[in-house]
């Protein structure tokens, strides 16, 4: 069923994750930034307590638009292109952040780490049992990913925050998508995609060893 003219879709929004794999496993900046800005969308329906979270989501989504947007924009259509014209211009700081700060390389790392949790998170909404409490399997799917990054502050921030959530139907019901067991099908048509962006990430960043960017 199509999303009424003017509704919000998460259907739409995870579908660009699959729109952003090419034929040949590319991964196209334009929609992955679309994906992410509809999820940060979403999360900013769930209220004020997650603003700084999104807050960052955006920040990060931002640099990575004024580059696909910008003069060299066409370095920047694919995430290989965007690998490969970074480093052979040695515009991204390996070892500690200093005249390149916030270059797509890294910047697109810390979204690609959200990536992960998201995976995660979606996969156990998909199986959980239906009196599952969206809080634990958030907090689970955080403390298996983004967590090994942050600092305690930020993960006791984001464990409270997580205690706002509703239950996992509740939470199914709000995404919108129809019934829980549509939502639950739903999950399960958009999970390979993410997975399949977020391992060929994975791939290119571990062959440059990027994956510990500052
Ligand atoms: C189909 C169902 C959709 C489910 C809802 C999904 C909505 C999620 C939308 C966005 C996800 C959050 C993206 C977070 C990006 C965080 C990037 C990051 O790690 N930033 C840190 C490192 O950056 P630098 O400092 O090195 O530049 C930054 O320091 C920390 C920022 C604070 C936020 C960290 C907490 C992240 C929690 C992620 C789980 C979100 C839970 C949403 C509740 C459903």
């Amino acid at each position: 069923m199509a999303a009424a003219a003017g509704a919000f879709s998460l259907r739409e929004v995870l579908s660009a994750f699959q729109a952003a794999v090419t034929e040949r496993r590319e991964v196209l900046l334009g929609p992955y930034l679309r994906g992410w800005r509809g999820l940060v969308r979403f999360l900013n329906s769930l209220g004020a307590i997650f603003s700084f979270i999104s807050k960052d989501a955006v920040a990060k989504i931002q640099i990575m638009e004024s580059y696909c947007g910008g003069e060299r924009q066409e370095e920047y259509r694919t995430l290989q292109s965007m690998v490969a014209y970074e480093l052979a211009s040695g515009l991204v700081d390996i070892q500690r952040r200093s005249e390149h700060p916030d270059s797509g390389c890294r910047t697109l790392l810390r979204l690609h780490r959200a990536l992960r949790w998201l995976q995660l998170f979606l996969e156990g909404l998909r199986t959980a049992q239906e009196d599952s409490k969206t809080s634990t399997i958030c907090t689970d799917s955080y403390n298996a990913s983004l967590a090994a990054y942050h600092p305690w502050v930020i993960r006791k921030a984001a464990t409270v925050a997580f205690c706002a959530l509703p239950s996992r139907n509740a939470f199914l019901e709000i995404m919108n998508v129809g019934t829980p067991e549509e939502a639950v099908v739903m999950l399960g048509d958009a999970l390979p995609h993410i997975s399949s962006v977020y391992g060929i990430t994975e791939e290119l960043y571990a062959q440059h060893k990027l994956l510990n960017l500052p």
